[in-house]
C-alpha cells in the first residue's frame, strides 16, 4: 500500500473572537508511495501547511483520513490516532522540519540531537556518536557544536533542525517551507541534503516558495489549485504551455 494515503481531507478552524468557522482546506486527496518525494504548490493561505501540520498532528483534522502506514501500527488514520500513539510516530516514524528553530533554551546543539536519540531509549554512547555523524553529515561547523543556536544564522539553524529530526531516521519526512528565509546558496546546500535524504530511503512530503527549487527534486507535485497529483515530467510540460 501507500505509504501515506490522503482522502478527502478538510481542516476548519473556530475563529473564537469572531464566533466564526473557516475553511482552511477541504477535499484533498492525493497518495505518497514508497521512496516517493511530493511536493505541494499554491497560493498563499490556500492551505498547504495546514495539510502538513495535520499529517503531523500539531492540528487535529476534522474531516476526511490521513492513512500512515506505519512500522509500529501498520496502516493508521493520523486523524483518529491517540496522542499517546502520535507521540510514539513523532519520536520513532514521522519527522517535520520548518525554517524556524523552536528548541530548549541554554542546550548546545550537540546535545539536542543527541536529546532526540536519547528519547527514543538509546544509550548516551550511541546518542553521542550518532549526533556527531549527524552534524557532520549537514555540515554545522564543529566550532557550533557545543554552543546555543539562538545566535546561529538561518542556515545553520535549518542545519540543525534537519539533523535533529532526521539523526532518528524517520520514514516519513515533513519539510514546511525550511528554505524560506535562505540566500541561494544556502538553498543549494539543503538541495543536496535533501538529495542524500533521498537516496537513504526517506519518505518526503515538502513545501517550497522557489517552485524552480522543487524542480527535478520532487518525483510528483500536488497542486492546490486543480487539486491534482502530477508527476516531474508533467509539471515541466505545464510549466512550458
Ligand atoms: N491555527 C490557525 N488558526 C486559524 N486559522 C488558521 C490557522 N492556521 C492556518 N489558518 C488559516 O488557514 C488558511 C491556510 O493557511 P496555511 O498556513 O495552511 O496556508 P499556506 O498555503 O501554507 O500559506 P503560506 O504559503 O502563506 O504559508 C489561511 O487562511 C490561514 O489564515
Amino acid at each position: 500500500m501507500s505509504m501515506l494515503e490522503i482522502k478527502n481531507f478538510g481542516k476548519q478552524f473556530t475563529i473564537h473572537h469572531l464566533d466564526k468557522t473557516m475553511q482552511a482546506v477541504e477535499n484533498i486527496n492525493f497518495s505518497l508511495e514508497a521512496g516517493e518525494f511530493i511536493g505541494i504548490v499554491g497560493k498563499s493561505g490556500s492551505g498547504k501547511s495546514t495539510i502538513l501540520k495535520s499529517i503531523y498532528r500539531t492540528y487535529l483534522p476534522d474531516s476526511g483520513s490521513l492513512l500512515y502506514d506505519s512500522e509500529r501500527f501498520d496502516k493508521i488514520d493520523l486523524s483518529k490516532a491517540t496522542e499517546r500513539q502520535m507521540l510514539y510516530l513523532r519520536k520513532y516514524e514521522i519527522g517535520y522540519v520548518s525554517q524556524f528553530l523552536n528548541v530548549m533554551p541554554r542546550t548546545t546543539s550537540r546535545q539536542l540531537v543527541e536529546k532526540a536519540l536519547l528519547e527514543t531509549g538509546e544509550p548516551e554512547w550511541v546518542a553521542r556518536r550518532e549526533a556527531e555523524k549527524a552534524l557532520t553529515h549537514f555540515e554545522l561547523d564543529p566550532k557550533l557544536w557545543d554552543t546555543y543556536p539562538t545566535t546561529f544564522s538561518g542556515g545553520e539553524k535549518l542545519r540543525l533542525n534537519i539533523a535533529m529530526a532526521t539523526v532518528k531516521k524517520p520514514r516519513l519526512l515533513l519539510l514546511d517551507e525550511p528554505t524560506a528565509s535562505l540566500d541561494q546558496q544556502s538553498k543549494m546546500k539543503v538541495r543536496e541534503i535533501i538529495e542524500k535524504l533521498k537516496a537513504n530511503g526517506t519518505n518526503l512530503v515538502g513545501i517550497f516558495h522557489d517552485i524552480e527549487f522543487m524542480e527535478s527534486l520532487c518525483d510528483k507535485v500536488f497542486d492546490m489549485k486543480t487539486r491534482q497529483l502530477i508527476t516531474e515530467a508533467q509539471a515541466g510540460v505545464a510549466n512550458e504551455g
